[in-house]
């Protein structure tokens, strides 16, 4: 039988967002368990990301007594202010590119007078933000519906340990319940990191959070990092009409890349007017002012500036532990300040398990599910590890970038024999159907053994087509698996055939 722990002490009123109805008042008063003060239950999952809001799900619908605090994002970073909302715009900034090439692709589109922009379509910053909240919107409202249907105690509020496996909330009414777990995940991944630059805090600043709730889009913008983030969000601004500068510290934008694949992200980027600076560090940061408006300068180390109306901050994540108070919990951290955990996502404290991003697992989703299905099995007894996971990735910027496994540098580093095939996109056909010939794909093949090492497709719809690689490269077959596979005809995925036609 389900039960229910009680949040009632929390007002529905207290919530924030279209979740806030109905939440609290579907659940009983509180029920004094060994210890009037807290509330013992079997699973407390502390933070409502992907692997614990998975797991949380799982247990609660197995009738087994769960809790998932979660201060005020239903489903997550991922679909309130990451992945969700930033592929939604994905999608408008995308389609718009497509509009302003219509007579190429034969049709005509109406002339909007006194658009600021030079093609015919320009964009409607009310309209693309109630597009984005309308996706976001939708998957939280399903998210909640599933949670509150799983029969798991979700508690808002923010979590702090205050003994080990044993949290307090508090709601943001000041009311406060303190729950303590049989099990323990901690869960509450990352949030962005600002730099300590000189000036940073005396200025107004974006992050990818603040980024998506502008009124107006920016003139121009500065992005500092030429990481994930920078790219598909300086990329996307510049197509709804910012003037768009990158400045990575580094000599290139997303530095974990084989540099041939980095410089073709920053042609891409390039091409729709981003000015990319590279080997860029930046010195300091200070207000401007010019005759009717005011923004930002950031100063070059190398005595250079650049001005712009808005600046956003993208120079990586850190993890969400600061208010937890860990110590009390006896859960240590790394030196980065990631929760430490073992492969098996134990912490240093027993009962107590870490995932996701908070974690120190490649900040990307599909990692923390894949967490999920770790804790899934250790909690049950079993031993299944994180180490040796290979995890795909893709950056959603035009064209695609996706990739999974070691680039050509890595592999020979490693001390493989390699075959490498290279091909450029507009050899598929579908490319040149989808009018999307730009982009390079290659991959990585071990001449010993002619298993599959590493992928990169850069091209249109490469996130959909890496997957293919994937389970080829997952199930231990050789290349020649792709290259002799019945395709369908005209799909980008179809280039894998041709990739590999004579790399012998
Ligand atoms: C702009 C952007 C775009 C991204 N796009 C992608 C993408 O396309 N694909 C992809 O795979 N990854 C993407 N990522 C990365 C992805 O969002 C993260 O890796 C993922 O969300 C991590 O999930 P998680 O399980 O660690 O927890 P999260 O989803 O981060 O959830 C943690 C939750 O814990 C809550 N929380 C934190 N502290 C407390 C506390 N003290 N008490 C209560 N609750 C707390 C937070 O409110 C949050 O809801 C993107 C990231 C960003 C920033
Ligand atoms: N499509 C996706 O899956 C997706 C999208 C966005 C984010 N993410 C995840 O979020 C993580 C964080 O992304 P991110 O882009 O914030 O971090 P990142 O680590 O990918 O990139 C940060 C960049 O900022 C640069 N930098 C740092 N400090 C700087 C400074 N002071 N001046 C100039 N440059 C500076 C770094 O050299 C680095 O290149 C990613 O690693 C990724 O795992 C995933």
């Amino acid at each position: 039988m389900r039960r229910h722990r009680a949040c009632g002490t929390i007002p529905v009123a207290a919530l924030p967002g279209p979740w806030s109805d109905g939440l609290m008042s579907q659940q009983p008063p509180p029920t004094a368990l060994s210890d009037p003060a807290i509330e013992d239950i079997e699973l407390l999952v502390v933070g409502g990301g992907k692997a614990g809001k998975t797991l949380a799900m799982e247990w609660a619908n197995a009738g087994r007594r769960v809790a998932m605090i979660e201060r005020g994002w239903i489903g997550g970073t991922c679909i309130n202010v990451a992945c969700i909302p930033t592929k939604t715009l994905v999608t408008s900034a995308r389609a718009l590119r497509m509009a302003r090439r219509a007579r190429e692709l034969g049709f005509v589109v109406g002339q909007l007078p006194g658009d600021p922009l030079a093609g015919d379509v320009a964009v409607d910053i009310d309209l693309l933000r109630a597009h984005k909240e309308g996706v976001v919107g939708e998957m939280v409202a399903s998210q909640r519906s599933l949670f509150l249907a799983s029969g798991m105690d979700l508690v808002i509020g923010e979590a702090v340990f205050v003994a080990p496996r044993t949290v307090r909330v508090t709601a943001d009414d000041g009311s406060r319940r303190t729950l303590r777990g049989e099990q323990v995940v901690i869960n509450t991944g990352a949030r962005p990191l600002v730099p300590d630059l000189d000036g940073l805090t005396d200025v107004p600043y974006l992050t990818s959070e603040t980024l998506l709730e502008l009124r107006t889009i920016p003139r121009s913008l500065v992005v500092l990092g030429g990481g994930v983030v920078s790219t598909e969000l300086a990329q996307m601004f510049a197509v709804f009409g910012s003037s768009v500068t990158v400045i990575e510290r580094g000599p290139h934008l997303l530095s974990r890349l084989d540099p041939a694949v980095s410089d073709a992200v920053a042609d891409a980027l390039r091409a729709d007017g981003v000015d990319v600076r590279l080997s860029a560090p930046a010195h300091s940061v200070a207000r401007a002012h010019w005759p009717g408006g005011e923004g930002v300068v950031v100063h070059l180390a190398d005595g250079s500036q650049i001005t712009a109306d808005a600046l956003l901050v993208a120079t990586g994540r850190t993890p969400a532990t600061a208010t937890l108070d860990l110590p009390s919990a006896g859960v240590d951290v790394t030196d980065r300040g990631f929760v430490a955990t073992d492969e098996f996502l134990r912490t240093t404290a027993p009962g107590t398990w870490a995932a996701g991003d908070v974690a120190g697992t490649p900040q990307f989703t599909h990692a923390s599910y894949d967490d999920y299905r770790v804790l899934r099995a250790n909690l049950a007894g079993g031993s299944v590890s994180t180490a040796g996971r290979v995890i795909p990735s893709a950056v959603f910027i035009d064209p695609e970038l996706a990739m999974i496994g070691l680039s050509q540098v890595q592999a020979e580093a490693a001390g493989y024999t390699v075959k490498v095939a290279r091909m450029p996109v507009a050899k598929i056909p579908r490319a040149h159907t989808l009018r999307a010939t730009a982009g390079l794909w290659s991959a990585v093949v071990d001449a010993d053994t002619n298993l599959l090492l590493g992928v990169t497709l850069m091209g249109a719809e490469a996130s959909e087509s890496l997957t293919s690689a994937q389970m080829v490269m997952s199930a231990g077959l050789p290349y020649t698996a792709l290259r002799d596979a019945i395709i369908i005809h005209p799909t980008m995925t179809e280039g894998f055939t041709l990739l590999f036609a004579g790399i012998d």
